[in-house]
């Protein structure tokens, strides 16, 4: 019989996140006399941020959270963005703000990110918290590496002792997954364009992380046979389909669980964005998770 192994839905999970996150907010909101406010902004007409930043605020609206829609014009200003943060972060309505990347060239990306106050920083790109995470003290992490550790936890991979293998090093990804495994006891390795052998280094993964934004370049001879496959890899390809980093059908005839793409990352890290903002509101409100 050919291998088959468990499939990492995050889809799935997804769906089971936004009804526990529904529940926290009926029970929540009485008492704080307002619900969970998650500010997106949209800078510009790109197609894809716009889709993405559409299925998030659809996200948020389902669990009944305060989701204001800033859709600004491709001309906006550095200076335009910081007094519209500046207002967001004095707004006791407002738990979290995101700003949709990649910004217009013209956008001065790294002053607005640190713009946002911290505890609002749903994303966890400030570098306050990129520093907490660093030193192992609680703050905002960045989405998609903190739904990968809730996939894991939910599906029943363990995490302590395993030895893990992220590809990429990116800010948004690579280094805040290296970090959150590493504050989990895996033995972690980083690996990246100028690591050697790279078959052979990712091999050694019980816990392999594909986040190198390279269309299916992770085939099988990257992967210990029963490892876990995360594919971080959201590709578009000429024909529209979604393309993730790793070759899935080479890959699930060797990996021991594996995330599909689509369905699989993506929707975690939407599902992960609201409980971000959720804790931001535990946080503002003085309340406890109930
Ligand atoms: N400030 C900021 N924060 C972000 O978190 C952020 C960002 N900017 N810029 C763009 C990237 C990308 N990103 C995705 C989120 C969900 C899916 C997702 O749900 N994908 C679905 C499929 C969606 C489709 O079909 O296009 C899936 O993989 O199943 C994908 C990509 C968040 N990002």
């Amino acid at each position: 019989m050919a291998h088959t192994p468990m499939i990492l839905d995050g889809k799935a999970l997804a769906a089971t996140l936004h009804d526990e996150q529904a529940k926290k907010v009926q029970a929540l909101a009485p008492r704080a006399g307002r619900p969970p406010g998650l500010a997106v902004i949209l800078v510009g007409e790109d197609p894809a941020s716009r889709t993405y930043v559409a299925n998030k605020r659809n996200a948020c609206r389902k669990v009944g959270f305060h989701a204001p829609e800033y859709n600004l014009k491709d001309s906006t200003t550095t200076q335009d963005l910081l007094s519209l943060i500046d207002t967001l972060n004095a707004d006791p309505a407002i738990d979290g703000i995101l700003v949709q990347l990649p910004l217009p060239a013209h956008v001065r990306k790294e002053e607005i990110l640190l713009r946002i106050a911290p505890d609002k920083d749903v994303d966890g790109f400030h570098p306050a918290n990129l520093g907490r995470l660093v030193a192992g003290e609680p703050g905002l992490v960045a989405c998609t590496p903190r739904g990968i550790i809730t996939l894991l936890d939910r599906a029943g991979i363990p995490i302590s002792g395993k030895h893990a293998v992220v590809i990429g090093r990116s800010v948004i990804v690579g280094r805040p997954m290296s970090l959150l495994l590493l504050n989990r006891d895996a033995t972690v390795t980083i690996c990246h364009s100028k690591t050697p052998d790279l078959p052979a280094a990712a091999r050694q993964a019980d816990i392999l992380v594909a986040a190198l934004g390279r269309p299916e370049m992770i085939g099988r001879d990257y992967i210990k046979p029963g490892a876990t496959v995360i594919d971080v890899g959201i590709s578009r390809g000429a024909d529209g389909k979604l393309k993730g980093d790793v070759r899935f059908d080479e890959a699930r005839e060797v990996a021991g669980a594996i995330t599909p793409v689509p369905g699989g990352v993506g929707p975690m890290t939407i599902a992960t964005l609201l409980d971000n903002t959720l804790d931001a509101y535990l946080h503002h409100t003085g309340l406890s998770s109930p």
